[in-house]
């Protein structure tokens, strides 16, 4: 079987308030992903950008829900983009952009199995609602609108609603949680391994349980890695920075074991912002864990 993967760049920055991320396709492609993944498939397409477009209408600036048919709107385009790469038997990469665009990327996806998956390696748990968001950022609400809670134009993208199914999702890296995920949390029943977690066991314990976890009951996985899920000594490109984050090397470990299971079947990075970034190192991490998830080897 021939070893294919799409490239596709998201270029959003409407699901917060920090100018920059748009620019972290380019910042990702600048850092080398392409030459870095060429000996890892057979076949890599770069399909490009998805246009977001500088949009005519102002932005938000007071709303629960701040530029919400834009972001519904471009992330239908994603949904598109990543269900045709699928359908062309390609893995879907998709490059970041604020975390908002997992909602487009997870529409695309979920189509495609009964029984989805999710790995949110990420500081927070983006389970907000319109009704419990301390910020209208739609990139605090992703993983919610994915397993159905939410405004209508962002659950129900792609023409169907509830992606996956909450027991399917696993959090790894979570340390800044709003009141209102924490109860939906603990409602839904989500598995979350929080920093203290990943402290007292271990990543190499934290990805073995995680993969126990999901291996038999799903049909694929989806990795949605936000880099601000890494501490910001390593990742200082984000716009929502949290002291005290995953490491480097516990990433990487984490990659790893990922690709040794072969448990993932799509994957986005997202976050990075270049203007925020000290010499585009953030981006530079990003591909680095994308050669480890690819199956780069030492020797
Ligand atoms: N994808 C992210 N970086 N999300 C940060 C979300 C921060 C905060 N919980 C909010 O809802 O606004
Ligand atoms: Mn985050
Ligand atoms: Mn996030």
């Amino acid at each position: 079987m021939t070893r294919k993967l799409s490239i596709i760049g998201m270029p959003m920055d409407l699901g917060q308030m920090r100018r920059g991320v748009d620019m972290g396709p380019s910042a990702i492609r600048y850092a080398g992903i392409n030459e870095r993944l060429k000996p890892l498939f057979d076949e890599i397409h770069d399909l490009g950008d998805i246009p977001i477009g500088r949009p005519e209408v102002a932005i938000d600036e007071e709303s629960n829900l701040r530029n919400l048919d834009l972001v519904a709107e471009k992330n239908t385009l994603l949904c598109e983009k990543v269900d045709e790469a699928i359908q062309a038997g390609a893995f879907p990469l998709v490059l970041g952009g604020d975390h908002s665009i997992a909602i487009g990327t997870l529409a695309g996806v979920a189509k495609h199995y009964k029984n989805l998956g999710v790995i949110w390696y990420d500081a927070h748990g983006d389970l907000n609602t319109a009704e419990t968001s301390p910020s209208g950022n739609i990139h605090g609400m992703p993983l919610a609108v994915s397993i159905g809670l939410g405004h209508k134009l962002l659950t129900d993208i792609g023409g169907y609603s509830l992606k996956v199914k909450p027991e399917h999702v696993v959090i790894i890296g979570a340390r800044s949680l709003d009141e209102g995920e924490r109860i939906l949390i603990k409602e839904k029943g989500i598995k979350v391994y929080t920093m203290h977690e990943i402290d007292r066991l271990g990543m190499a314990k934290v990805m073995e349980e995680t993969i126990a976890y999901l291996k038999d009951k799903t049909d694929g996985v989806h990795l949605s890695l936000d880099l601000d899920g890494l501490d910001p000594s390593e990742c200082p490109g984000v716009g929502t920075p949290v002291m005290g984050g995953i490491s480097y090397r516990e990433s990487h470990l984490a990659m790893e074991m990922l690709e040794e299971a072969k448990l993932i079947t799509s994957a986005e990075f997202v976050e990075v912002n270049p203007i925020l970034d000290e010499k585009n190192k953030t981006a530079s991490v990003a591909v680095g864990l994308m050669g480890s998830l690819f199956g780069e080897k030492l020797l």
